[in-house]
């Protein structure tokens, strides 16, 4: 009997209710890479990124991130949002860089106009959205986690915008998330640098909302997620709108020179050279 089958079946129906059939559902059609676990009861979906070895976003891992996101918006019956990793050293370790590296144009175009949807689907969603940050967490990473509106993040780990450090740049949406949550001086110091932050460097800026050890993380996530539930969702909803609608129309009305700017940039030897050398770097130290 097909999984469709299965969910007509009177008897099932009646005894798990529409609204888990209607979670068990949405569960089952996911990627392997981006698992979801909707709570019906709560409306709270907890969404681990699960790409070994280090969650790193390439083109199909982000357009799974995107489906999900769709089909959670879609649903009315989810009202908050936890990222976290399946991975408990590693939240996301940014882009993909085998993406950036000898790549093929149009591949690369297509790679970056979805990460450009990811970025706008997450930094507005309607729903409350927690990152549970359980790992090390640079650059794309960090842009994740930056999109959400609250983070909590485990003892001991890095995070931070390093693209400086590949010899790459960080795009201006990248930097206007960061803003917004830690403002302008101290956004100009990471970006610049490239700084990669402790957990607790981070919290010291405002990076990070709270630091836990790796055991009450997503307990915590989910308590912190009932304080924002308790708001009525159109207040929440319109006051985030307010909030992020300007940085989400900056990056519409550029999008496709954003493009056109990411492709020449990484194509130009020089940087294909650093990101070369920074790779060598990458594999080196992990056969150490
Ligand atoms: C005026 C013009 C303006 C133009 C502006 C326009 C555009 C700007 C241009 C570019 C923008 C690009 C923005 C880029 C954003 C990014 O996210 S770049 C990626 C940055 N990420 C990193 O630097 C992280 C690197 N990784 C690590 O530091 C560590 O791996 C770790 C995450 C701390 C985890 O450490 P550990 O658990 O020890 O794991 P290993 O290091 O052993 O790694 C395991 C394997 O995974 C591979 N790997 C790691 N990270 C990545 C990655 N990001 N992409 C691909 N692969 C990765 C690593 O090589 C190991 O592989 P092997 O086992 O050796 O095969």
């Amino acid at each position: 009997m097909s999984l469709k089958q299965l969910f007509r079946q009177p008897m099932l129906r009646a005894m798990l209710g529409r609204q888990h059939i209607q979670a068990l559902r949405s569960m089952t059609t996911q990627s392997d890479k981006v698992l979801v676990d909707l709570d019906p009861k709560t409306g709270v979906a907890v969404v681990q990124m699960n790409r070994p070895p280090v969650n790193s976003l390439n083109l199909e891992f982000l357009s799974d991130i995107n489906n999900t996101l769709d089909k959670l918006h879609n649903d009315k019956s989810c009202r908050g949002l936890i990222l976290t990793s399946s991975n408990n050293k590693v939240f996301c370790a940014g882009l993909d860089i085998m993406e950036m590296y000898q790549p093929q144009t149009d591949r690369l175009t297509e790679f970056w106009k979805t990460l450009q949807n990811v970025w706008m689907n997450l930094y507005g969603s309607r729903l409350a959205t927690i990152a549970a940050i359980n790992g090390h967490s640079p650059a794309g990473g960090c842009l994740l986690a930056t999109c959400c509106d609250y983070r909590i993040m485990v003892q001991n780990f890095t995070i931070g915008l390093n693209e400086t450090q590949l010899g790459i740049i960080p795009p201006f949406w990248f930097v206007d998330s960061m803003e917004g949550v830690v403002g302008y001086r101290q956004t100009e110091l990471a970006c610049q640098k490239g700084l990669m932050m402790t957990t607790d460097q981070a919290s010291k800026i405002g990076l990070v909302d709270e630091v836990v050890t790796p055991e009450v993380v997503l307990q915590k996530a989910q308590n912190e997620m009932v304080s924002w539930l308790k708001i009525p969702d159109y207040a929440r909803q319109l006051t985030k709108s307010q909030m992020k609608m300007p940085n989400i129309n900056k990056l519409r009305a550029r999008r496709d020179e954003d493009v056109q700017h990411f492709v020449n940039f990484i194509t130009k030897d020089s940087v294909q050279q650093a990101l070369g050398f920074y790779i060598e770097n990458l594999k080196k130290k992990a056969k150490k």
